[in-house]
């Protein structure tokens, strides 16, 4: 398989110590496909990093979900990709939309309305094919284009079917049980 299936789970501003506790126990009780079928990445709030770091199971990685542009120094509140690296933690979410939206920009398929697959495959095959253009063939073949927006459990599979979406970054529903529904919508990719 050219691009490995990719499920991240951004838990957003959500979550206390017991409530991570729970999520991260669900997950590692989650029968899901072997990590050479999908690569599972959750991306917990900064406070909770090192939590879920050293309780997640071993074959789930762990993501920031923002770091700053600069090395560490007089930059109140932010966090350094030094100090993720510092942690083990090699994964950042960079430029997430809900970041822009902070400042009001509008946010259509985040928090309840999903594209088709048929948008998402068409949206997906438009940035593979200015891939193509623009970088090399190689590199058009080999990224990882992801879907984020309402991805839930009832309608991962379809989804996933899309020849050009190599994943998801969920939202809401990787705080719940059906996120293990959504990694297994990984076997999609096996069959087709
Ligand atoms: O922003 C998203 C993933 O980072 C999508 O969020 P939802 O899945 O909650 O719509």
């Amino acid at each position: 398989m050219a691009r490995k299936f990719f499920v991240g789970g951004n838990w957003k501003c959500n979550g206390t110590t017991e409530e991570v506790k729970k999520i991260v126990s669900t997950l590692n009780g989650g029968d899901v496909p072997s990590p050479d079928v999908v690569e599972v990445v959750v991306s917990p709030p900064f406070v909770f990093l090192p939590l879920v770091k050293t309780t997640l199971r071993p074959d789930f990685h762990v993501a920031a979900q923002n770091c700053w542009v600069k090395n560490g120094g007089a930059y109140t509140g932010e966090v350094s990709a030094e100090m993720l690296v510092n942690l083990d933690i090699p994964w950042v979410i960079l430029g997430h939309s809900e970041r822009r939206s902070l400042l009001k920009e509008s946010n259509d398929f985040v928090g309840g309305k999903v594209a088709t697959p048929a948008q998402a495959q068409e949206v997906h095959s438009e940035l593979r094919d200015w891939l193509q253009a623009n970088t090399s063939p190689e590199i058009a073949s080999t990224t990882r284009i992801i879907y984020g927006g309402s991805v839930s459990g009832g309608n991962c599979k379809e989804l996933a079917a899309k020849p050009d979406v190599d994943g998801f970054l969920v939202g809401g529903a990787s705080l719940k049980p059906e996120f293990i529904d959504i990694i297994k919508s990984a076997e999609v990719k096996k069959s087709s």
